[in-house]
């Protein structure tokens, strides 16, 4: 165990998140807000061994009270048909195989919350158990329960922490599947984050009723517009396509009341800057505004006091690197890069897995071929662009 605190979550203290931390967002869903702090509180005033006994004794006592045997059986049938409904639903899970891949401090070091404290929908903790995930991982423990409050914010965790799932649980949380209106809009910097992101909402909503679309750049803009006469609650995208979209007409976002930006330091580069800016103006007012990176450069400082309302700042990263992983650079000519890494491979132990970062242009492949003679893998960049191969 460690030493942070479990509930009650940071905003009614004892729990963590610097900068305008606690704050509460001036458009948060009251009642949403009233319901959640009342479970919380209940939650955090009384530990769970002495709450269970305390209803094992209210029990007891009403039952002491009623002077009917016929009234005594229909609590204890109503007591158990409650116990049993809230385990059945449970035991038909299909859960897949437990995830054996090694785990690091960075999603290991939780407060020990369960995803059931954060009184999600009972079909949204089925995809979510169903995915495999059987706790909330920290960057979700801190995300979570503030997203669902209404408020602004701004959270930096390490690459590979579980970010995702962070954004999308609240956000699936929130869509009234009844409403056939975009409710959310995720922003990606790529075509491929938009769909693994998708995916990750399509898998995490299965039991639910809410339609997922992908919108990047890239793709046939006719083919959007046509999805978009079809019900969409959440669109995830990169902005240029989704702003075409909503300047055309087609996309309508006056009820959209929460943008998500990911990998938000790629988000705020010259590149998306400007359609970002344009597109907030097509929001409500009362929108809510996450951004997600692993870096926050100073140009998210601007961005924040700009757009965003008393964000909440969580910052999980005192260094960037995962805890357990030894990174390390060589600094080579350019023609020297294959060569370079082609011994890097040969001096590693095979077993032992290799991370390779590297920028690619728009124009690069790669592909990776298993050399059988020593059993390695080499990754093999092409390039069509000659004038950077
Ligand atoms: N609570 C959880 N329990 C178990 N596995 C989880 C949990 N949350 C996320 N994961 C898994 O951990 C892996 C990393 O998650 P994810 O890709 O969301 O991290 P990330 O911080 O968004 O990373 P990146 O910044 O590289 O995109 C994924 O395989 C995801 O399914």
């Amino acid at each position: 165990m460690n030493s942070r605190s479990r509930y009650p979550p940071p905003w009614m203290g004892g729990g963590r998140g610097g900068g305008g931390g606690g704050s509460m967002h001036p458009n948060a869903n009251t009642s949403f807000q009233h319901r959640n702090q009342q479970q919380y509180m209940q939650r955090s005033s009384v530990p769970h061994q002495q709450q269970f006994q305390n209803q094992q004794t209210q029990q007891w006592m009403r039952r002491n009270q009623l002077s009917s045997d016929s009234a005594i059986d229909e609590v204890e049938k109503t007591v158990q048909s409650e116990n049993g409904s809230s385990q059945d639903w449970k035991a038909r899970l299909k859960i897949p195989p437990l995830d054996a891949r090694y785990r690091t401090e960075d999603v290991t070091a939780t407060k020990g919350n369960d995803f059931e404290d954060y009184f999600l929908k009972r079909e949204l903790l089925m995809g979510i158990y169903e995915k495999g995930f059987e706790r909330p991982s920290p960057i979700q423990e801190e995300s979570i329960p503030i997203v669902l409050t209404g408020s602004d914010i701004l959270a930096r965790a390490k690459n590979g922490t579980g970010k995702t799932a962070a954004f999308c649980i609240p956000a699936l949380e929130k869509i009234d599947q009844d409403n056939n209106v975009i409710q959310v809009i995720i922003l990606v910097p790529t075509r491929e984050l938009a769909l693994q992101t998708s995916q990750v909402c399509k898998e995490l909503g299965k039991h639910l009723k809410i339609q997922v679309m992908v919108s990047t750049g890239g793709t046939s803009l006719k083919d959007d517009i046509m999805r978009l006469y079809q019900p969409v609650h959440l669109l995830v995208g990169t902005p240029g396509r989704i702003l075409d979209l909503a300047r055309k007409g087609v996309c309508v976002l006056k009820d959209c009341s929460m943008l998500v930006m990911d990998e938000a330091d790629k988000m705020l580069s010259p590149e998306f800057l400007p359609s970002i800016e344009q597109l907030i103006r097509f929001l409500p007012a009362s929108r809510q505004i996450l951004m997600f990176s692993a870096t926050f450069p100073v140009t998210v400082k601007a961005f924040k006091d700009r757009y965003l309302q008393k964000p909440y700042v969580i910052n999980l990263m005192d260094e960037l690197t995962l805890k357990g992983i030894t990174q390390f650079y060589a600094f080579v000519e350019e023609r020297q890069k294959l060569h370079c890494l082609n011994t890097l491979f040969s001096k590693v132990a095979s077993n032992k897995p290799v991370y390779n970062f590297l920028q690619l242009c728009k124009s690069c492949r790669t592909s990776c071929q298993e050399d059988h003679g020593t059993g390695l893998f080499m990754l093999l960049y092409t390039c069509e662009d000659a004038s950077r191969s």
